[in-house]
């Protein structure tokens, strides 16, 4: 077959300028990346053989190994997995296929290219071989296909790469480095082997290295025949619980998610019963770069009886939990599952329930340690787990009514009473004396909240109120409707409503200025017909003149913004404007004589200033503009 050069796509060039400039300080991780390839390549045969024993050929032992030649300076990969066809390596070493490594790269910019910790984050694969080799080889041979169907693949990994077709007796792939000036120091079976140790222990397959022997006639190592297995060669999460170490637990989650930043926690568990699997599950500390995908690629991989089935195992995990990474090995499952199977499966659903009770019991152990020498540290913890990821585990309130209760439990918010850290047992065993409900207002920021005219009278009597500015926070609260009892009401809904709070004095007194305002009152409704859908006295404000407030049932103004944001239609519901009979501005809109114009300016004013300070935005501010300034010159 002829030799034909081809150009890399695009995003292959950009990804390899990247790693060649940006790994550098972790030169090693390499051999890591190629491994873990040559290993996922034995997976790939394995599973695929299930239905076609053929393609084992003569060698059933999957293996991956790794050799090297001083003088030639060269190291070597090999596997017998899958193997490649020409039109594979064509289009798997010349192209970038999965959509999410292309987005990621079209995301970072300079600043963010040059932090390793980020491009590590996504796994760099097979070009990191160019790390530290001026030329790639691969020779290849697909599982099933005859010995003059090989490939050779080549490229110095700058633009072009060649592929010819070359005579292959062996499946599988070698992946040859030709390493570049000055990285002899991989060039060593010490080396070499302590790299494997740190990265690739976990492998499940055996990695096999040449014996070496101290010649002393010749004053060095010299390689014999015979070769050695140079990792643990067992998966992690199949031994025991007490035979493994934290560091290595920690080892297996890097290797895992190519983070290098050790997890929050971890659970490893043997669940037996009605369903027999093994979980290890971690939380990260740090949110991803996409947590925000719902459709993303779960982090949980799915493996039957230690054989990798398929790690975008959204069955597995609720989707509110796509933060959760690890491994599922069932006892149960057939090893030919397919994704349709998945979804149906009794067994799959309760290792899905019994694998989120596991992450709630691992957040909740750590949100409510009642251990004495660890809770300041748990608790520490779990303030970290809720800033990345509080945001995803609310979705969860709305979509496991199962652990609806639970989820609830581990929900903070910011307060008045504290910006942060606030549960709702916190809320509950602060509530006054009388007190019934639990109170909260939604908003866009944390100040915005703060400072809004509805919280006046509950600040005046030191009602603490929970303030809710997550954008997901409203579509959260329509799912979860009361806390132990307590129902949640928003202080921004409906005619405020102090209970047992207010004593009969105040409401008396309300009820009066009600009445005698009720000519003004009307007044101001008709002035402002088709933007208040009411216009009433109330007790809320201290401070302000007036605020808006959405009717029992209706949208809040907030929601109804976010929707529009979204590009929703959100339905078209007028607010009820409440006025505070006893502020200064107010008196003074009620001694205008009726027929003149400034009547309706000051109530115009007064509307769109409440508007405002709830954050939304005017329809017409110009119109708005002229009549503060008229009532200014007034
Ligand atoms: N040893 C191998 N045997 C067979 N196919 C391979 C081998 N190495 C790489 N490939 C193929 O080349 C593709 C690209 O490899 P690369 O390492 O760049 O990405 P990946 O393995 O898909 O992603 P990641 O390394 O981030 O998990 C692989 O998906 C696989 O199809």
């Amino acid at each position: 077959m002829d030799k034909k050069t081809l150009s890399f796509q695009a995003e292959v060039k950009q990804l390899l300028h990247l790693v060649t400039h940006s790994l550098y300080s972790n030169k090693e991780i390499f051999l890591r990346e190629l491994v873990s390839n040559a290993s996922d390549a034995c997976d790939k045969l394995r599973f695929e053989a299930l239905d076609n024993a053929a393609l084992y050929e003569d060698a059933p032992n999957l293996e991956v190994r790794i050799s090297y030649d001083k003088d030639a300076r060269r190291i070597v990969i090999s596997d017998n997995g899958i193997g490649l066809s020409e039109t594979e390596a064509i289009e798997h070493l010349g192209t970038i296929a999965k959509s999410g490594t292309k987005e990621f790269m079209s995301k970072l910019d300079g600043e963010q290219a040059r932090d390793a910790n980020l491009i590590g984050q996504f796994g760099v694969g097979f070009y990191s071989g160019y790390i530290v080799a001026d030329r790639i080889t691969v020779e290849s041979r697909r599982a099933g296909l005859g010995a003059d169907q090989g490939v050779r693949w080549s490229s110095e990994g700058t633009g072009d790469f060649e592929v010819e077709g070359i005579h292959r007796e062996r499946r599988g792939t070698d992946v040859i480095l030709h390493l570049r000036e000055g990285e002899d120091e991989f060039l060593s079976l010490w080396r070499l082997k302590s790299i494997v140790g740190k990265y690739s222990d976990h492998i499940s397959l055996p990695i096999l290295m040449r014996k070496e022997e101290w010649d002393s006639e010749a004053g060095k190592h010299v390689q014999k025949d015979e070769w050695e297995t140079v990792n643990k060669a067992a998966a992690l999460w199949s031994r025991s619980k007490s035979d493994v170490t934290d560091a290595e637990y920690k080892a297996f989650y890097e290797q895992l998610t190519y983070d290098s930043t050790p997890p929050l926690s971890y659970t490893h568990n043997r669940v037996e019963g009605r369903s027999e699997y093994t979980q290890l599950l971690y939380i990260p500390a740090k949110a991803p770069f996409d947590l925000w995908n719902r459709d993303k690629r779960g982090g949980v991989k799915l493996y039957v009886k230690r054989v990798f089935i398929m790690d975008d195992a959204e069955a597995l995990m609720p989707v509110y939990l796509r933060f959760v990474k690890g491994v599922i090995d069932s006892a149960d499952l057939p090893l030919n599952v397919s994704r349709e199977l998945l979804q149906e499966s009794r067994d799959v659903k309760a290792i899905r329930e019994g694998s989120t009770k596991r992450v709630l019991s691992m957040l909740e152990s750590l949100a409510d340690s009642s251990d004495e020498q660890t809770a300041a540290d748990d608790k520490a913890r779990y303030a970290a787990f809720w800033k990345e990821f509080g945001s995803v585990l609310k979705e969860g309130i709305g979509e496991d009514h199962a652990n609806q209760e639970r989820l609830a439990k581990l929900l903070r918010f910011a307060s008045t009473q504290a910006d942060e850290g606030v549960s709702f047992a916190d809320y509950v065993a602060r509530m006054k004396e009388g007190q019934e409900v639990i109170y909260y207002i939604t908003a866009d920021t944390l100040a915005a909240a703060k400072n809004s005219p509805q919280l006046e009278i509950f600040k005046k009597k030191g009602i603490e109120v929970l303030l809710l500015t997550d954008r997901v926070d409203e579509w959260m609260l329509s799912h979860l409707h009361e806390f132990d009892g307590h129902e949640l009401q928003s202080v921004a809904k409906g005619a405020v409503d102090l209970g047992k709070l207010q004593d009969e004095d105040e409401k008396k007194q309300a009820e009066a200025a009600a009445e005698s305002f009720k000519p003004t009152l009307e007044r101001i409704q008709k002035a402002l017909e088709g933007r208040a859908k009411e216009v009433r006295v109330t007790t809320r404000l201290v401070d302000s003149p007036a605020c808006l407030v959405a009717e029992e049932g209706d949208m809040s103004g907030h929601l109804a913004r976010l929707l529009k944001q979204a590009g929703q239609s959100a339905p078209a519901s007028q607010p009820v404007l409440e006025i505070n009979a006893e502020h200064a501005l107010v008196r003074k809109l009620a001694a205008i004589p009726d027929g003149e114009a400034r009547f309706d300016d000051l109530s115009q004013v007064l509307f769109d200033n409440a508007l405002l300070a709830e954050g939304g935005h005017l329809e017409d501010p110009a119109a708005h503009v002229r009549r503060i300034q008229a009532l200014l010159l007034a």
